[in-house]
């Protein structure tokens, strides 16, 4: 992926150049007060640029672009990292506009706005004005690269918001903004979310939650998934309350049910199985009985969907025992089975799952199997991935389902060159997958942790604090972070995959696996399941490896692991081209490239004998170049293509 894209030198020193000086400004202005708004201006400013945006018009112009393979790859400044906001709303203070101080993360405190203008929308980020609660003052708001939530934009989704610890800073261009890089740091309101509860009147408080489940099964019937769920949250909040939920729990019951079949569709599969627990009634009627099997249906199938077969088959079982003769508790239980078995035996159906493949359907439903390795300790290298028992060659080391994969036929799929203040690199990075991981974590804060706990340079505050009152906290420089050293390509499974959008995916066990150019295990891909097959026998403890950059050119290869990972590679192979040093190394990968232009030329079949010699000398040229002691037991891997060309077209009789 890295190889196609290109950035001329110019293009490079522009972003470098934009950045540096919105730096410069923003340390400038640290700290001076703002400067108050025309709320007209203000207005017709960004209803002029929505409207531009909406014509596709203008680019970005924050935003420059680079040429791929026949396609323009967006280049975003990543600025300079900062954590999530790690408190709940409860326990920030509220301030003004008039309290905003330029380029300050105004920490310990909590600003509500409201939308006054249309959105931009923008590939990167999105912004509007909006306005104080008193709607006395504008200012800007953007959002930076995790703009859309359930494929909605975010600042298009509600008119409330309350940002937590604003950051107040300057765009490219120099105009104050206040600026959210983490979603979790945005919380939306919506309109009638404060609704007063009546203290102690009990008729009053049902007739409000009553209305609040009647407008989300409204919404939900409309298929208006996140509005539903709000009303539903509105609804729960009064119907738990002791003075309805004490005489009439019903009501809070059938909320939390609904309201996990809205989770269940949205994904937010954590709080499907906290709303189906709450919703139980545990009596023994047929209309209970019958409630509370769609409960354990629901609860069932998130715990299927995270991979929690065990948990999934006790809901199950459940619900079977509720209403027997229910046919999704018989099916479900079944497909636990086959994934219970796949889980520990490794053993795949690989024909059914190949035949279930599709465009449309490129995620497959089938069990990790990674018991037979473990992760400890690699010297030198951090943390790595180990066989606990003897594995031999063919055999599968292990098998992985993605945590996340963005197809390029996706519309989340984009990549793009981020300028990376911190190192002044510019890199090929994933955005669109970096997005659909921070997605999938804010809706499941169960997960987490076993991110973030993989291998990136960032290191944060150091609080990693991952959920608070009002949900999941994610740190986006630090998933981003993560996906740079972690994130690989699961193929061009689907043929129409270019530059800008490249397939991506993270498998977060295989994760823990270190390179080295003389691997010892290969990965393939059927959809998103990632296949580990030993290349040679691995015995019980030894390291498993494999290679993130399988170039033959010794220079293009360290130059590649070291800018995507950050690391020099000292496997034995590279050792040896290390002492070979730089004149054979040219040499080599010259009469490689002269082996590679005679094999586009000429094809094996029915070659000719002064082509077969042809081949054979240049072989031997590229033989000549090996230390025969040095290489004693390593791949020659320059001459591999022409081998494998000779071996075609003078076969063995
Ligand atoms: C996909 S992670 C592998 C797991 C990682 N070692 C960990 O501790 O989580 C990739 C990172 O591991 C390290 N790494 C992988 N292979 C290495 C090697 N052969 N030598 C040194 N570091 C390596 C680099 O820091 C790289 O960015």
């Amino acid at each position: 992926m890295a190889n196609t894209i290109f950035l001329t030198e110019q293009e490079a020193e522009r972003i470098r150049k934009t950045v540096k000086e919105r730096s410069k400004k923003c340390s400038e202005q640290t700290g001076h007060e703002r400067e108050p708004r025309d709320k007209t201006a203000a207005h017709q400013q960004a209803t002029g640029a929505a409207l531009m945006a909406d014509m596709g018009g203008v680019p970005d112009p924050d935003m420059t672009q680079t040429k791929g393979r026949g396609d323009t790859i967006p280049v975003v400044a990543v600025g300079q990292p900062y954590p999530p906001c790690a408190v709940s709303l409860e326990d920030l203070q509220p301030m003004k506009f008039a309290d905003l101080r330029m380029e300050t993360h105004h920490r310990g405190r909590k600003l509500t706005v409201k939308r006054l203008s249309p959105v931009v929308t923008l590939v990167a980020r999105s912004w509007t004005m909006v306005q104080d609660e008193k709607e006395e003052e504008a200012e800007r708001l953007e959002i930076c690269l995790h703009k859309s939530k359930h494929n909605e934009d975010i600042l298009e989704s509600a008119k409330f918001f309350i940002i937590k610890e604003p950051y107040f800073t300057l765009t490219d261009q120099g105009e104050a903004t206040l600026r959210v890089d983490h979603p979790s740091d945005l919380i939306i309101c919506q309109e009638e979310a404060h609704g007063t509860i009546p203290g102690d009147d009990a008729a009053a408080a049902e007739k409000l939650a009553t209305r609040y489940k009647a407008q989300g099964n409204t919404a939900l019937k409309q298929q208006d998934l996140p509005l539903a769920h709000a009303k539903y949250t509105e609804g729960l909040k009064i119907a738990e309350q002791d003075v309805l939920g004490n005489p009439n729990p019903d009501l809070a019951r059938d909320i939390s049910r609904n309201r996990a079949y809205v989770n269940l569709l949205l994904n937010q599969l954590d709080e499907v199985v906290t709303d189906a627990r709450a919703s139980f009634t545990s009596r023994d009627d047929q209309r209970s009985k019958e409630l509370d099997s769609k409960a354990y249906y629901r609860a069932g199938s998130a715990a299927y969907n995270q991979g929690r077969y065990q948990e999934a088959k006790r809901f199950f079982e459940e619900q079977q025992k509720l209403t027997p003769d229910d046919k999704d508790a018989k099916t479900q239980i079944k497909k636990v089975a086959s994934r219970l078995r796949e889980r520990e035996t490794g053993t795949y159906d690989l024909v059914k799952i190949r035949s279930g493949l599709s465009r449309a359907r490129p995620r497959i439903d089938a069990a990790s199997f990674i018991k037979n390795t473990e992760i400890r300790d690699s010297p030198g290298r951090g943390r790595g991935l180990y066989a606990t028992r003897s594995i031999t060659a063919g055999e599968i080391v292990m098998c992985e389902k993605a945590f996340c994969v963005v197809w390029s036929h996706e519309s989340e799929a984009l990549t793009a060159m981020t300028y990376d203040v911190r190192d002044d690199k510019i890199r090929v990075s994933p955005v669109g997958l970096s997005k659909s991981i921070v997605q999938k974590l804010l809706s499941n804060p169960s997960q987490v942790e076993s991110v973030m706990h993989l291998f990136g340079d960032y290191q944060g505050d150091g609080r990693n604090v991952s959920a608070t009152e009002d949900g999941a906290v994610v740190d986006v420089f630090r998933v981003h972070d993560i996906m740079s050293r972690n994130a690989f390509g699961p193929g061009d499974q689907y043929e129409d995959e270019g530059a800008r959008n490249a397939s991506t995916g993270l498998w977060i066990h295989a994760a823990y696996i270190n390179h080295s150019c003389i691997a010892n295990a290969k990965k393939e891909y059927i959809g998103d399941l990632m296949i580990l097959r030993a290349t040679r026998s691995i015995k019980s403890g030894e390291e498993i490896f494999h290679s993130y950059d399988e170039s033959k050119d010794y220079d293009a290869r360290q130059t590649a692991l070291m800018t995507t990972w950050g690391f020099q590679c000292s496997c034995a192979l590279c050792t040896a081209e290390t002492e070979d040093g730089q004149a054979i190394r040219d040499k080599r990968m010259e009469l490689v490239g002269e082996a590679d232009a005679f094999i586009e030329k000429t094809p094996w079949a029915g070659a000719k004998r002064l082509a077969i010699r042809k081949a054979q000398r240049l072989a031997q040229s590229i033989e000549d170049t090996y230390d025969g002691e040095r290489y004693r037991e390593l791949p020659r891997t320059a001459g591999e293509r022409i081998q494998e060309w000779l071996a075609k077209a003078s076969p063995r009789k």
